[in-house]
């Protein structure tokens, strides 16, 4: 059983709520990141290419989807490259291209915390800063590209 000493003075993180009785040797992080796993809450962008194997084939674009895992690599890759050198914007492409609902808001799926999105979508929509696309992502609804908006 901790002893409490009355009186004795205690450091309250304001924005991690976390309480230490030492005293800290480091200002406190207002963005909250200092916790070891980042955000609680991010928002991001994603354009879905499925392929043959997804665990839904279909999409508002295209009934039957039968294109096979290769070809929505490829397809990815030429779309993230056409984002990154400027050709089109993320919403542009998101909105002609991606295989999921999504599109109608340029691949906007809102906010969410972890344990919304499947874990290998999650894990990389965790590491990204703001602004910044992911690799090629794939999940068992198919390969996407990531931008983390908030
Ligand atoms: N919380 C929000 N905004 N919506 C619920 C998301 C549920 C979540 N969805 C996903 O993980 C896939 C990968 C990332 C986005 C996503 C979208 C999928 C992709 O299409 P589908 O494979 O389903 O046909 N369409 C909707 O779910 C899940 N746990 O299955």
């Amino acid at each position: 059983m901790n002893k409490i000493i009355i009186g004795q003075h205690y450091y309250l993180n304001i924005y991690t709520k976390e309480s230490q009785w030492d005293r800290p040797d480091k200002p406190a992080d207002p963005s909250g990141n200092g916790k070891a796993d980042g955000p609680e809450e991010v928002q991001c962008s994603h354009l879905l290419v499925k392929h043959s194997g997804s665990r839904r084939p279909s999409s508002w674009r295209e009934e039957n989807i039968t294109r096979s895992k290769e070809e929505a690599l490829d397809l990815v890759k030429s779309y993230r490259e056409q984002i990154a050198s400027g050709k089109a914007t993320f919403a542009e492409l998101a909105s002609k291209y991606s295989d999921c609902s999504s599109a109608k808001r340029g691949g906007d799926l809102g906010p969410f915390n972890r344990g919304a999105m499947q874990k290998p979508f999650e894990q990389a929509a965790f590491a990204l800063k703001v602004g910044e696309l992911s690799s090629p992502v794939h999940t068992d609804s198919g390969i996407h590209i990531i931008q983390r908006t908030a």
